[in-house]
């Protein structure tokens, strides 16, 4: 699955880039520079009382198909931020996620924390688009990008003034990217619970894989994340955020749900 979408992802750069080929974003980022204010994962962080959220914005799955198909990005983003969300994730994949671009420009204008363009960034092309859309934070996804690749998109989003969420989800995953030079300030580990291969989901990845990582990290979980109890226990793991999408966008009272399930409501 996982290869599909990349592969999928592949074909839909190839015809942005020839929309819109990547000189034309380099001279649209010059014009933009000076009024690009990036936000500060850290400090959003810092702010936080209780376990800290990144709560994710996203139509559908790829495992469970439609999760919220009328979900209007602002309003979902305006509950989230009212609850006291540390970092907003917006998925802009448009065939499996039903995401856009646009939704993250919506997004990001509407909030005041830092906002995740969530996607399977594979090429540079997409960290200078990311860039553009004043994404604050990019997710790099070890398992889709195989050999130099991961070094090179990590490189380049650096340079771009990206901060990194670099996700993992084995034990040899965790050593590419611990082996890259990394920057506790600007780059974060997202330990991710699903299985891309299977899109099962277990604590375990994360029990297993966070003694591995150095404790001067942001160390983050993902996925499958429902219930305080889980909460907790990630909390005694030594897990500094979670990230939540399904549980949030489904939720009756979006807002409501976040409190509860780190228990400020
Ligand atoms: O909806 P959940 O189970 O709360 O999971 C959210 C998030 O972790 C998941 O959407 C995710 C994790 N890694 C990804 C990579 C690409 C797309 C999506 C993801």
């Amino acid at each position: 699955m996982l290869d599909q979408i990349v592969a999928h992802t592949r074909r839909r750069v190839a015809a942005a880039e020839a929309a819109k080929p990547l000189h034309q974003l380099m001279k649209a980022l010059e014009d933009q520079s000076s009024a690009f204010f990036p936000r500060s994962l850290p400090q959003a962080f810092g702010q936080q009382a209780a376990m800290a959220v990144i709560a994710e914005i996203k139509r559908a799955s790829p495992s469970k198909g439609p999760l919220n198909m009328t979900l209007d990005p602002k309003e979902q983003a305006d509950w989230y931020e009212q609850a006291g969300v540390a970092v907003i994730s917006v998925l802009t994949e448009p065939e499996h996620f039903k995401g856009s671009n646009e939704d993250l420009v919506q997004v990001r204008c509407c909030v005041k924390c830092p906002v995740l363009r969530k996607d399977f960034l594979v090429t540079p092309y997409q960290l200078y688009e990311s860039r553009l859309l004043q994404a604050d934070v990019v997710l790099l996804i070890a398992a889709a990008l195989p050999g130099d690749q991961l070094a090179a998109m990590h490189r380049q989003a650096a340079a771009l003034g990206l901060q990194c969420l670099m996700e993992i989800h084995t034990r040899e995953e965790v050593e590419r990217v611990l082996a890259l030079p990394l920057q506790r300030e600007r780059d974060f580990i997202g330990i991710n619970n699903r299985n891309l291969k299977t899109f099962q989901t277990s604590l375990e990845t994360t029990r297993q894989l966070r003694p591995l990582i150095p404790g001067e990290f942001i160390c983050i979980s993902e996925s499958g994340i429902s219930t305080p109890d889980t909460v907790a226990e990630l909390k005694e793991m030594n897990i500094q955020g979670i990230l939540v999408g399904e549980a949030l966008v489904t939720a009756a009272d979006p807002g409501n749900a976040l409190k509860l399930l780190v228990g400020t409501g």
